[in-house]
């Protein structure tokens, strides 16, 4: 997250000297903090996903007993799930779990349901899995809530919510509610819904002050996108006060894509006696990619450099990465005054229209994408062979960012795609970072004059 903050801040460095040059002394900007930043991450990825994201690593599990058989399943069928759910499974159009989901189902389904701590990078199958053990515990009959999901924001509860939906298609006497900002119930009633899907906050204000819920008969409790959830302040306490409310014998899972320290600390506070899965991500390599510098002395001419590139570059589909939200709408709007069709992913705008954005150029309906470090970080375009870093990744502190530079140009060795990236270097400053990079990844990084057209023509081909 490190640089992430660090181009929010240069963001609202250059807003705060905007605004006081307009002495909108006053009017002060309220900015997204870097947390609901990485929510909002979260949120985009969900609505621009529509498949698994394939994994080949070995899934690393550590039971709780390790003298209890390992199992993994490699069909649903295998599950003995009740039929209606089966078949929402495969309405969904899953055909076998996901890696996973082949060792994390016959654990959440075991009896007696063992809890759960996993690990794996967004679109690896996690939301359904928990989704499909909550409805498995659930009795309909019972028309009070037994099955408990946290989320961290209102928007991440609706995409889970519709999960829930979607796979209990089949099973009508199901019936879920949201314990969101907003959603008021009156005093004195009862939830009758049996799950319950919400943000922190309010789930606490329904199981305690308002005792809508009883926390007592909950049977399983999720704890969703833990790392996105501590990132907030307060939502862990609350999540913590929910959990000791719970009683004992109460399935406790939880989920993260990632897994710092502080995810791992929280993780063992809401989760006793946890059995962890553990899917690291995909290693990815430069090994494929043709790699090239531009020396420029200023924006301008670094814009010049890419004109003169713009008819090699948009054979394929490209990106272009820069440093600031103003740099990349300045960029943006310079390449559409030459006549340039080019979308803009940007830091201001809504998810919703952040995911359109995404989508069309999924979609090949746009051929270049101007953007941020932060808005473009988890977001895998895979028809992207072109990559511009029109400023080159840095950290807070202005050194080489060098897991970024790898994320945003390298490929996981699978796909074995060729590819091309131009980095375009205007100072001594930044052809230091260029040569830390270098040297980090020890790989060497060619220069290209953008005034000779035959190495243009070069590259393209
Ligand atoms: N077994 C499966 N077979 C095919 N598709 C699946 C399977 N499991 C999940 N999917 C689909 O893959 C995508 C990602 O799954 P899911 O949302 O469960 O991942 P996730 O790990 O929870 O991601 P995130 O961390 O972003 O919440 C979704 O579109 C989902 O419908």
């Amino acid at each position: 997250m490190a640089t992430d903050s660090w181009a929010l801040a240069v963001d609202e460095q250059e807003a705060a000297a905007e605004s006081l040059s307009n002495l909108h002394l006053k009017e002060e900007k309220i900015k997204p903090d870097a947390n609901e930043d990485r929510a909002a991450q979260s949120l985009l990825n969900k609505l621009i996903r529509s498949n698994l994201v394939d994994n080949t690593n070995q899934v690393e599990v550590l039971q709780r007993d390790p003298t209890s058989p390992l199992y993994s399943v490699k069909s649903f069928e295998e599950l003995r799930l009740k039929p209606q759910l089966l078949q929402g499974v495969y309405a969904m159009g899953f055909n076998r779990p996901s890696k996973i989901q082949e060792n994390a189902l016959p654990l959440m389904l075991a009896e007696p349901p063992q809890n759960l701590i996993a690990q794996s990078q967004s679109g690896t199958g996690k939301t359904a899995a928990f989704v499909l053990a909550m409805l498995s515990q659930v009795e309909p009959a019972n028309s009070y809530p037994q099955c408990l999901c946290l989320s961290p924001t209102y928007e991440l509860a609706l995409q889970t919510g519709k999960v829930i939906e979607q796979m209990g298609k089949f099973y009508p006497e199901l019936k879920l509610a949201y314990a969101v900002r907003g959603n008021k119930l009156d005093r004195g009633q009862k939830v009758s819904e049996q799950i319950v899907i919400g943000t922190p906050g309010t789930v606490l204000d329904w199981c305690s002050k308002l005792k809508f819920i009883d926390p007592k008969k909950i049977k399983v409790f999720v704890l969703d996108e833990a790392d996105v959830m501590i990132a907030t302040q307060g939502h862990q306490d609350q999540s913590i006060r929910i959990q000791r409310m719970l009683p004992r014998n109460c399935q406790m899972l939880l989920f993260s894509a990632t897994f710092e320290d502080s995810v791992w600390k929280f993780a063992q506070k809401v989760v006793p006696d946890p059995n962890i899965i553990k899917l690291k991500r995909e290693e990815e390599t430069l090994d494929t990619i043709k790699q090239y510098y531009v020396v420029c002395n200023n924006r301008e001419e670094k814009f010049q450099a890419l004109c003169n590139l713009y008819g090699a570059i948009t054979i394929a589909q490209a990106m272009i990465f820069c440093h600031t939200r103003k740099t990349a709408g300045w960029l943006a709007a310079e390449l559409s005054k030459e006549g340039h069709q080019v979308a803009l992913l940007s830091g201001e705008m809504m998810v919703e229209q952040r995911a359109a954005v995404i989508e069309r150029f999924r979609e090949g309906k746009e051929k270049v994408l101007v953007t941020t470090n932060v808005c473009a970080r988890g977001i895998d375009v895979e028809q992207v062979s072109v990559v511009i870093n029109f400023d080159l990744p840095v950290d807070k502190d202005g050194n080489p960012d060098n897991e970024t530079y790898l994320h945003r140009i390298g490929r996981t060795g699978r796909f074995g795609k060729r590819g091309l990236a131009v980095n375009m270097v205007d100072s001594k400053h930044s052809m230091n970072i260029l040569n830390r990079i270098q040297e980090h990844f020890n790989k060497k990084i060619e220069r290209l004059d953008t005034d000779d057209l035959d190495e243009i023509e070069k590259i393209a081909n």
